[in-house]
């Protein structure tokens, strides 16, 4: 085999099922050994920042690791936003980069791509992903790609491949992929049962599943232990969605002042709120009620456990939760929850949409027609979504970035090969909704809703002073025709009502319905949010 098709071999074995890219010249001669070799289907997009963001919802959906390949320097650095909310938010994306060549890099000349110097690019990517290889000798390769790939499982987070051009063909031994690490057995002993003493001599014992409880798989194993110790489970607001699906004491997603005032009150109060793969952010805790004293919180996340004003290290999550349950007793009951409530129902009428009605009438048509998997972008649609009861949403929860909702929905796509419903606001559509016009190259049709209030709605309710807030009304429904979709513009209840069912009923082309609603309307998760924010950030508030 050659070093390409042992890349491509190893990455499929470590969990790819795609690549998604875009080529250069540096990157040619790989790409066509993507192509030839078949190993890995390919999706080529139209602008690297797609491409992140459509490896790192791949890597989501399927919680494992995902392929982006890029030309070098005006590719790869154009990815770096993607890639860096890939590192924010723990998803294991691979990004391969290609790259001058030996030859080439030694002729004394400024290569064009080149920034500042030839290391330039992986002095970047070393910031933004958690191990790095360049492969420069077919000798040294196989350990190399072996050693990158089990960093990014480990970690759950990017890593980094440069791959010169010239080294592409050359013959290479196969990948032998690592072992699982070693895990110190009497740590992780005495680590859980710390955990289960701390838990014990409880009384408001809550568990907190955050998002590395997706990441690493273990929903399962999280959902048994919480009926085992008999202690309820929230979510955190990147973990939304998680344990939906499974037999668990489910309370609801923690969201502190913009959340259920039941389920902000069950971690607040809380004297040992046992936190599972959850990012210690100010997304998930920038708006508590009440400041959660993390002393008394036991963080278990990043391979560490801590208690209070120690910390375990080097115990993955997994081997964590999965020694709670060998050590856990029987709970002599589980506590019985009334499971999370969604607003359903919202009337087909002529009055102008809101986005509360956009959850109803998403929650209303997948009680109709089934689920989809959603792909949400920041903005208000992001936290319309946390109104809306199906699980499987993958958004920039806490990295926060704009224009992930396109291109994260064409990955779900082709990653799972099940229709997606993207939901993007009109801002964040201008950045990379373009990416739609794909779709007919690779059969994907997803039903794209874009939040058209002509605004940049989330800033304006911190400065609303500002009228460089507004946009103007892009007619988003008449550019879908132009792409190979199909567009409607909806201004009232009862048309939204109709557009839905109608795009669940036309499969082959993806369906736009450009949502329009009236600047300065918020969904309720917002409104709390922003209010809360006001509140917790006033003089004296804390
Ligand atoms: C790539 C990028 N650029 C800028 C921002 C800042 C920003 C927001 C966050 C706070 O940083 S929210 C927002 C406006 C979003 O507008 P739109 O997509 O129309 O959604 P909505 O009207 O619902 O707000 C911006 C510009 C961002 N998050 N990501
Ligand atoms: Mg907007």
């Amino acid at each position: 085999m050659n070093l390409s098709q042992v890349l491509l071999s190893a990455l499929k074995a470590h969990g790819a099922r795609e690549v998604f890219g875009i080529p250069g010249d540096f990157a040619l001669p790989f790409f066509r050994e993507i192509e030839s070799s078949g190993i890995l289907p390919l999706y080529t997009l139209s602008h690297e920042p797609g491409v992140g963001f459509a490896a790192d919802a791949s890597a989501r959906i399927r919680s494992t690791l995902s392929v982006a390949a890029v030309t070098y320097g005006a590719g790869a650095l154009n990815m770096v936003n993607p890639v860096a909310g890939a590192y924010a938010e723990k998803s294991p994306v691979v990004v391969i980069s290609g790259a001058p060549g030996k030859g080439e890099s030694s002729a004394g000349l400024l290569l064009h791509h080149q920034a500042k110097t030839l290391d330039s690019q992986f002095a970047i990517y070393q910031e933004i992903t958690c191990d790095q290889a360049r492969l420069t000798d077919a000798r040294t390769a196989p350990a190399e790609i072996a050693r990158v790939l089990a960093s990014c499982l480990r970690e759950s987070r990017p890593v980094y491949i440069e791959l010169p051009r010239d080294m592409v063909a050359e013959p290479c031994e196969p990948v032998v992929a690592l072992g699982e690490p070693v895990v110190d057995d009497a740590a992780l002993d005495a680590c859980a049962d710390e955990i289960l003493a701390r838990l014990a001599a409880a009384e408001r014992p809550v568990l907190m599943a955050g998002v590395e409880v997706r990441r690493f798989d273990l929903e399962a194993q999280v959902a048994a232990l919480a009926r085992q110790l008999g202690i309820p489970v929230v979510t955190s607001i990147l973990g939304r969605g998680l344990l939906a699906g499974h037999d668990a004491p489910l309370a609801g997603t923690y969201l502190g002042v913009a959340g259920a005032e039941s389920v902000t009150a069950m971690v607040e109060d809380s004297d040992a709120l046992l936190m599972l793969g959850v990012l210690v952010s100010d997304t998930n805790f920038g708006v508590s009620a009440r400041q959660i004293d993390l002393r008394k919180a036991i963080v278990a996340c990043d391979s560490e456990v801590t208690l209070g004003y120690h910390t375990y290290t080097h115990l993955p999550l997994g081997r964590v939760v999965r020694r709670l349950l060998e050590r856990a007793p029987s709970a002599r009951q589980v506590p019985t929850l009334p499971p999370p409530s969604y607003p359903h129902g919202m009337v087909a009428d002529d009055a102008p949409i809101v986005p509360g009605d956009i959850a109803r009438g998403i929650n209303d048509l997948m009680a109709r027609h089934g689920v989809m998997p959603i792909a949400a972008d920041m903005g208000d649609c992001m936290f319309t979504a946390m109104d809306i009861a199906h699980q499987a949403l993958v958004a920039p929860g806490y990295y926060a970035t704009m224009g992930f909702g396109v291109p994260a929905g064409l990955g779900l796509q082709a990653a799972t090969g099940e229709r997606p419903l993207i939901l993007v606001g009109d801002g964040a559509f201008q950045m990379t909704g373009w990416e739609l016009g794909n779709c007919s190259r690779f059969g994907w049709d997803p039903i794209v809703l874009v939040f058209n209030n002509r605004s940049w709605e989330m800033l304006r309710t911190f400065q609303p002073e500002s009228s460089f807030n507004d946009l103007s009304h892009w007619d988003f429904a008449g550019m879908a025709k132009g792409l190979g979709g199909d567009g409607l513009r909806v201004e009232t209840r009862a048309e939204l009502a109709a557009a839905l069912e109608h795009a669940v009923a036309t499969r082959g082309r993806f369906q736009l319905i450009d949502v329009s609603i009236p600047r300065g309307e918020l969904s309720p998760t917002l409104k709390r949010f922003v209010e809360g924010v006001k509140r917790l950030s006033a003089p004296g508030a804390r």
